[in-house]
């Protein structure tokens, strides 16, 4: 099969690069010809690859920087969605998709299941909720994923954020009232790969069903705890990793204020996804430390 593959050089981008290799050919287009800022280029791009499947790995994901430019953000994570999705409708391909967390407020109590009523708190959310919708009306065959608190050993996210500021500074102060779970972006792209794979044989028996999946590290911890244990693991399992750090201080959320507000939970029940896929994500104490493990010497 052939797999149009967008945002090769994000975090699940790269993985996925790698993850898709034995499912069949994996083509990146260079930016000139994938830009999502441009989406009416996108028809013409899908219709010369002609795909099997298309998995955008691209996406707007600067979510402060977002509330001041809506805009783009709705171009790259709605528009360009809805015209991938048109696009692939027409070629008759599979998209997958992936979402996230911040198309939910924060306020249930629980985790929060794929049906849930959703309300954005921020403009990434809310771009991001616009291209699942636009995905949902297009009528393509698709299989949406909303992730959470993605990181790996490139590209910019919290562990390599700790890393840099634990190197720096004695204290740090992270918030302890914000709940999720950390997710190897390496996690993701296997997952979407298996998940892939069954979908083709599925539309090729003819009875596959279009879905939205939620697929996150498996346990839940804050962003504070997320932090220990990043300093806990370097110190036990990477003493070359220069730390200066010391305390890492509990702060509540309104003692960092952001641009962009953030949900208070965002804890993802992932039951969908293992009785569609037999798909059960690793603990994420346990990724953290494979990925410490790749992770190259000295500071980043
Ligand atoms: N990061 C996170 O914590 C979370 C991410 N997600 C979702 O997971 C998916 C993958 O995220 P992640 O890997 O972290 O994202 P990254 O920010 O690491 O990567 C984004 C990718 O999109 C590309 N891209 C950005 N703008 C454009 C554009 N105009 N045209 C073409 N490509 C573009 C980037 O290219 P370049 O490098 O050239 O800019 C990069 O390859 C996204 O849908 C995101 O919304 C969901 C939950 C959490
Ligand atoms: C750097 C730093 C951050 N924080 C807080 C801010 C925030 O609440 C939390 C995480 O910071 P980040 O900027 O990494 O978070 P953020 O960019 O909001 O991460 C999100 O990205 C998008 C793309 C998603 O889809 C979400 O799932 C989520 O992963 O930690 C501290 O409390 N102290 C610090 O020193
Ligand atoms: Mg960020």
């Amino acid at each position: 099969m052939r797999i149009l593959l967008t945002g090769a050089s994000g975090q699940v981008g790269w993985e996925l690069a790698r993850s898709l290799m034995p499912l069949g050919e994996v083509i990146v287009p260079a930016r000139e010809r994938c830009d999502l800022a441009r989406p009416e280029t996108l028809a013409a791009l899908v219709a010369e690859t002609g795909p099997t499947a298309i998995v955008n790995a691209a996406a707007y994901t600067a979510v402060d920087r977002a509330e001041s430019e809506e805009a783009l953000a709705r171009r790259i994570n709605a528009e360009a969605v809805a015209e991938l999705a048109a696009a692939a409708r027409r070629a008759g391909a599979l998209l997958v998709h992936y979402s996230t967390d911040y198309v939910f407020d924060g306020s249930k109590p629980a985790a929060y299941v794929e049906d849930d009523p959703v309300a954005p708190l921020n403009a990434y959310g809310r771009s991001k909720l616009a291209g699942e919708q636009a995905i949902a009306a297009s009528g393509c065959d698709h299989l949406i994923f909303r992730t959470t608190w993605v990181y790996a050993a490139r590209g910019a996210n919290f562990l390599l954020t700790m890393l840099r500021l634990g190197a720096e500074r004695d204290v740090l102060r992270v918030v302890a009232d914000q709940f999720g779970a950390p997710t190897w972006a390496r996690n993701i792209a296997d997952a979407s790969a298996l998940a892939l794979a069954q979908a083709v044989r599925e539309r090729a028996a003819g009875h596959f069903r279009s879905g939205l999946f939620h697929l996150a590290g498996g346990g839940e911890t804050s962003w504070h705890g997320f932090a220990e244990e990043i300093f806990a693991q370097v110190r036990a399992r990477r003493p070359d990793l220069a730390l200066r750090v010391g305390a890492v201080e509990a702060i509540p959320s309104t003692a960092y204020p952001t641009p962009a507000a953030r949900p208070l939970n965002s804890r993802l029940d992932q039951r969908a996804v293992a009785e569609r896929f037999g798909i059960v994500m690793p603990c994420w104490r346990a990724a953290l430390g494979r990925c410490l493990d790749e992770l190259g010497g000295g500071r980043r």
